[in-house]
């Protein structure tokens, strides 16, 4: 069996203790602990000249190999083009885009660091496959120094329309990069549609069934892996919590009520402004709730150096002070809102011990969340999940209360059905959204990819290989 080497900005290094909050972390630690491979990425930390080798170390099957970044590297790649350019283009924030050409350069930069450090650490029939938005240009790093592998992308979060992607300066060079790689996974078939429409209208390339991309001289295949989590883990975690002195003091602080959960990085993508005003529509439109439905909303920080992440963070002390001090009684207080992280176990108890999972992100890859809270339920007595139709997950958790995160009143009134539903409803919503988690999970996510992956190249032929005069019908 080939090496499998996973790349990433992000990497879950097992001597952490704490949760790391983010789904790519999560998930990727999932599959490469089954498996065993090469995990290569950012140490998290920064250095003037930094060396050009990694830190290269072992735990159990996975080696991992983590790069020191010079300051303003880090800095123009990660806060600058990956998370002020890309992350609000691809979350249709265009309000919030900022593209400057020094941060465009240290990205490039970036990956041309990573390159040549990976380079020497590569066998001729590794599998690599890269991950996410910090390092779309690596492939195309990696085959200028002479890798002929095979290399695959994933993007984890959403893929924009044509006319919201148009807006990025840097818009051809990027998908010039994608055709580096011999496949390219989006979360969504709309994810799918929207960048082979890019490709098709904009930059002449070419579509053939099944994906196949024709641009310039290179050939590339495009699909939708939707990501899934270790559905087995979580239900597990779930049932051990039951009876366990977290489960305990959480039904000791809540004295018989009940419980509404959200779960979500301090992100702007997330909805959260819009989730505490729904919340306190609820309460406002829905008087019968007060004193009886508490909200707990986990929200541990995230990319504090982006301005915009320490503006929303602001807001929500505001919007979140402003509803307790509206309804909040001596004995019961409506939101608790946490911004730490909490690790998997401690989550789980959580989801199970909630009716309703809120989950109202205004764009979001996947949520891997809206996943972990349908397979933490117990199925006698499940919660209903309340889902942004703007979320990955919704194309699949078809069980859900879907909403429109931009209409308050209606995510009140969703709130409210949740919170009201019949037990027969729940169990039969639960059941739907469940057969879909268990089903895709994440290990089948990881070798459907890996599978196709390998076959994606025997069908084209060594990497390299050209169209010629030979194009696609
Ligand atoms: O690494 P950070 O900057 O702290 O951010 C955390 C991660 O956020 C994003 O996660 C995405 O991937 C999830 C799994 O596929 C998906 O469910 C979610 O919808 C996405 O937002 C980001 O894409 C990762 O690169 C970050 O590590
Ligand atoms: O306190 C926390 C909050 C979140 N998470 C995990 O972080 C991931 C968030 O992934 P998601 O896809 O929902 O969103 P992302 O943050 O990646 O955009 C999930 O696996 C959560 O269980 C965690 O471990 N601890």
């Amino acid at each position: 069996m080939a090496r499998l080497v996973i790349v990433s900005n992000r990497v879950a290094s097992p001597k952490e203790r704490a949760a790391k909050a983010g789904g790519l972390a999560v998930a990727l630690r999932e599959a490469l602990s089954q498996r065993g491979g090469l995990w290569f990425g950012w140490s998290g930390e920064t250095e003037v000249n930094p060396p050009e080798a990694p830190k290269v170390f072992r735990s159990g099957r996975v080696t991992y190999a983590l790069l020191n970044l010079d300051p303003e590297d880090q800095r123009a790649h990660y806060a600058g083009y990956a998370n002020g350019t890309l992350w609000p283009l691809c979350h249709y924030r265009l309000g919030l885009l900022t593209f400057r050409r020094a941060d465009w350069e240290g990205y490039r930069r970036v990956n041309e660091h990573f390159a040549r450090a990976l380079l020497p650490l590569l066998k001729p029939d590794d599998i690599v496959w890269v991950h996410d938005y910090h390092f779309m240009p690596l492939a195309k790093e990696l085959r200028k120094l002479g890798f002929e592998g095979r290399i695959g992308y994933f993007h984890h979060i959403p893929w924009p329309t044509p006319e919201v992607y148009l807006s990025l300066p840097s818009h051809a060079a990027l998908v010039d990069d994608l055709s580096h790689y011999d496949l390219v996974g989006l979360q969504t078939e709309n994810d799918v549609r929207a960048l082979l429409t890019y490709i098709s209208s904009e930059i002449h390339g070419w579509i053939a069934p099944g994906g196949t991309v024709g641009l310039k001289d290179r050939r590339f295949r495009v699909a939708a892996y939707p990501i899934g989590i270790d559905a087995e883990a979580f239900v597990s975690d779930a049932k051990k919590s039951v009876g366990k002195d977290e489960e305990r003091r959480l039904n000791e602080s809540l004295a018989g009520r009940t419980l509404a959960v959200g779960v979500d990085r301090l992100d702007y993508s997330k909805g959260l402004p819009g989730k505490f005003a729904a919340f306190g529509e609820l309460l406002r439109s829905f008087p019968e709730h007060r004193s009886k439905v508490t909200m707990m909303q986990v929200a541990p920080l995230s990319r504090s150096e982006v301005s915009e992440y320490q503006a929303l963070r602001r807001e929500l002390e505001e919007l979140g002070g402003a509803i307790n001090g509206e309804f909040a009684e001596f004995d019961w207080v409506p939101l608790r809102y946490l911004n730490r992280p909490f690790q998997r176990a401690t989550l789980a108890a959580i989801y199970r011990r909630s009716r309703v999972g809120v989950v109202t992100p205004l764009r979001d890859g996947m949520n891997l969340v809206a996943k972990e809270y349908v397979a933490a339920q117990d199925p006698e007595d499940p919660g209903v999940l309340v889902l942004s139709r703007f979320a990955g997950a919704a194309d699949e958790l078809k069980g859900s209360l879907l909403v429109n995160p931009y209409d308050i009143e209606g995510m009140a009134a969703a709130m409210d059905r949740a919170l009201t539903m019949p037990l027969e409803e729940r169990q039969q919503r639960w059941r739907t959204n469940m057969d879909n988690v268990e089903t895709n999970t994440i290990h089948h996510w990881c070798q459907r990819f890996i599978d196709e992956l390998t076959n994606v190249t025997d069908q084209f032929g060594p990497a390299g290989d050209t169209w010629g005069n030979a194009r696609p019908q």
